[in-house]
């Protein structure tokens, strides 16, 4: 478990302290996958690279698995980097060593693992990111995908409990994207490992994570299970994800709303509601018509949800209402 307890972080800048991370609180669980989203400059790499202390607080107390990692000594600190593992955006490949070689780098650096046990490793961790006949090849000559399954294999080579992605698929194209987030969230699965996953893409967060923390301007603004944030954001910010993440232009969307009649209201099904044919039933028990404005049905990990955009006219809209959420269906009054 890692435990944030009013971990703050200034930067000297021209001799004056600018704050990059205001105090803050968190808890991430271990075995968990948990994303952090947010803009330019919100200060999403710095929390993250407060946990590998890369960069040292300048206040409050890091806590991993009870352990308060902001008092080790110099040799305390370099065994707990070794339970970290680390992916970033660009790779950050060694363009002069192959494959196997780039994998085997970090346990040769660590000094404490024999030539056998590097090797059989090595082979181990190609043949879990499918890359064993790329073995001998260059960073040059591989794809971004292929690259970014060297950064994960080398991130796990010395066995790590942690693993933090800095923005790990900015750089790729959506079907590379996606094969790399499987690979993270089989990796989580099997291996039980923490993933901590910085992004400014919602879409990232609804397919793997699991609870995530939104950050505007150094402080994390809303937390939580991320089919919470996700289908009921509450701060401003985290809205503007959301509707980035579906494509919706708020402006527009209040256009067409004004254009519609009568009661407005969204609807969110999750799980096994999803599929159930509902609103038939509770039209003809209520009697009121409904016009669908928008919908769609869509996956968070993998929970399936849908969401639908309504305008109601007549009936008993009460009855409907009440009937709906009887039917375990969120239902939010738009208008
Ligand atoms: N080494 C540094 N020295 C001074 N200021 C810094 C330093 N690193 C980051 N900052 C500042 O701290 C703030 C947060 O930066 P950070 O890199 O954590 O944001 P971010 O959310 O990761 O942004 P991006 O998505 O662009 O990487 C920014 O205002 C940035 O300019």
């Amino acid at each position: 478990m890692i435990v944030f307890d009013q971990v703050q972080k200034s930067y000297q800048v021209d001799g004056r302290a600018i704050p990059a991370l205001h105090p803050t609180d968190m808890t991430i669980e271990t075995g968990e996958v948990f994303g952090i989203v947010g803009h330019s400059g919100a200060g999403k790499s710095t929390l993250v690279r407060l946990i590998n202390l890369l960069e040292p607080p300048t206040g409050g107390d890091i806590r991993i698995d009870g352990e308060n990692i902001t008092r080790y000594n110099a040799a305390e600190l370099r065994a707990f980097r070794r339970k970290v593992g680390m992916i970033f955006q660009h790779f950050n490949l060694l363009s002069s060593k192959t494959v196997s070689d780039n994998i085997a780098f970090p346990m040769q650096l660590a000094g404490i693992y024999s030539k056998a046990e590097i090797r059989d490793r090595v082979q181990e961790l190609l043949a879990r990111v499918s890359l064993t006949d790329h073995a001998t090849k260059y960073p040059s000559q591989l794809s971004g995908g292929q690259k970014q399954r060297v950064g994960i294999a080398r991130a796990l080579a010395c066995r790590p409990t942690i693993l933090l992605c800095d923005e790990a698929t900015s750089a790729l194209d959506p079907q590379t994207t996606q094969s790399v987030l499987r690979l993270l969230a089989e990796i989580n699965k099997e291996l039980g490992l923490t993933i901590v996953l910085i992004t400014h893409e919602m879409d990232v967060v609804r397919r793997v994570c699991d609870r995530v923390a939104v950050m505007d301007a150094g402080r994390v603004v809303e937390m939580g299970a991320v089919s919470d944030v996700f289908l009921h954001p509450k701060h401003p910010t985290t809205r503007d994800f959301v509707f980035e993440s579906e494509s919706i232009d708020s402006e527009e969307m209040q256009e067409d709303l004004q254009k519609a009649n009568g009661r407005i209201l969204r609807l969110t099904f999750k799980g096994e509601a999803t599929y159930q044919p509902l609103l038939g039933s509770v039209a003809r028990a209520s009697g009121v018509d409904f016009s669908i404005l928008s919908g769609r049905i869509d996956h968070i990990k993998d929970t399936p949800y849908g969401q639908l955009t309504l305008s109601l006219i007549g009936g008993d809209l009460e009855l409907a209402m009440s009937a709906l959420e009887g039917a375990d269906v969120h239902v939010e009054v738009v208008r």
